[in-house]
């Protein structure tokens, strides 16, 4: 399976040769190297190299920033030679634009959901990232902004445009993807926590486990829309 998937599938913050070959092995369509230095996912970018030297042509490698300057995501383009960019931070429509333009590369915008009125600066990124990532809002005091393995109300996201294309991530885990893909009627998903057994410790198991849910509620979701 390949980043190009119909639905694509994204496990977060590998950092382990043994990790990120679980979630080849299992079928991930993009795998996410973690860039923030607070994050209990962070990797170096020299480590980046290998991790990615790993999974190039075989999944979709995204490299996962928190407020980058468009010099910053560049040179760090440079060296990992991701796949995508995914901007997890409070980057505004032109910021985006900005680190699009500087790396060459498709960039995902991870935008915070709690509640009905965080759908309204959604329609702000259209035509400008290549993928909006709908994922839980951080707890209050969070050191960082992502991967708290917190779910939000996925009925919130009835209201949107049923037109509208996007990635849904925030407390996933295989026993509640298939229910959360049902709800929400995501694009693609995205997970970190939920494939941990600790903060930071990745489950070659839980990956499987994921992968396998995902997969099988995302044909299912595709079979009742053609029945
Ligand atoms: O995961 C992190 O540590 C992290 C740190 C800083 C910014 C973003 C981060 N993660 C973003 C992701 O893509 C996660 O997969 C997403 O937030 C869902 O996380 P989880 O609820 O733990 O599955």
């Amino acid at each position: 399976m390949t980043h190009g998937d119909a639905f694509p599938i994204k496990i977060c913050g590998l950092s382990t040769p043994e990790t990120l070959d679980a979630a080849l092995v299992a079928g991930a369509s993009m795998i996410g190297l973690n860039f923030h230095p607070k994050s209990p996912r962070y990797v170096t970018p020299q480590r980046a190299v290998e991790l990615a030297a790993q999974a190039r042509g075989r999944t979709g490698i995204v490299a996962l920033v928190v407020d980058y300057a468009p010099e910053q995501a560049a040179e760090l383009a440079r060296i990992v030679r991701p796949d995508w960019m995914q901007l997890h931070g409070k980057e505004t429509p032109e910021q985006v634009a900005a680190i699009k333009a500087a790396t060459g590369l498709p960039v995902m915008k991870a935008l915070g959901v709690a509640s009905a009125a965080d759908l309204d600066p959604v329609a702000r990124y259209h035509g400008i990232a290549d993928r909006i990532l709908l994922d839980a809002k951080p707890p209050k005091d969070a050191a960082y902004p992502g991967g708290h393995g917190r779910p939000f109300d996925w009925r919130l996201l009835s209201r949107l445009d049923p037109a509208f294309r996007f990635m849904l991530s925030g407390g996933l885990d295989p026993a509640n993807v298939a229910e959360a893909i049902r709800i929400a009627r995501p694009d693609g998903v995205d997970v970190s926590s939920g494939v941990e057994s600790a903060p930071g410790v990745k489950d070659a198991g839980k990956i499987a486990e994921f992968v396998r849910a995902a997969r099988s509620a995302a044909a299912q979701l595709k079979k009742a829309g053609q029945a």
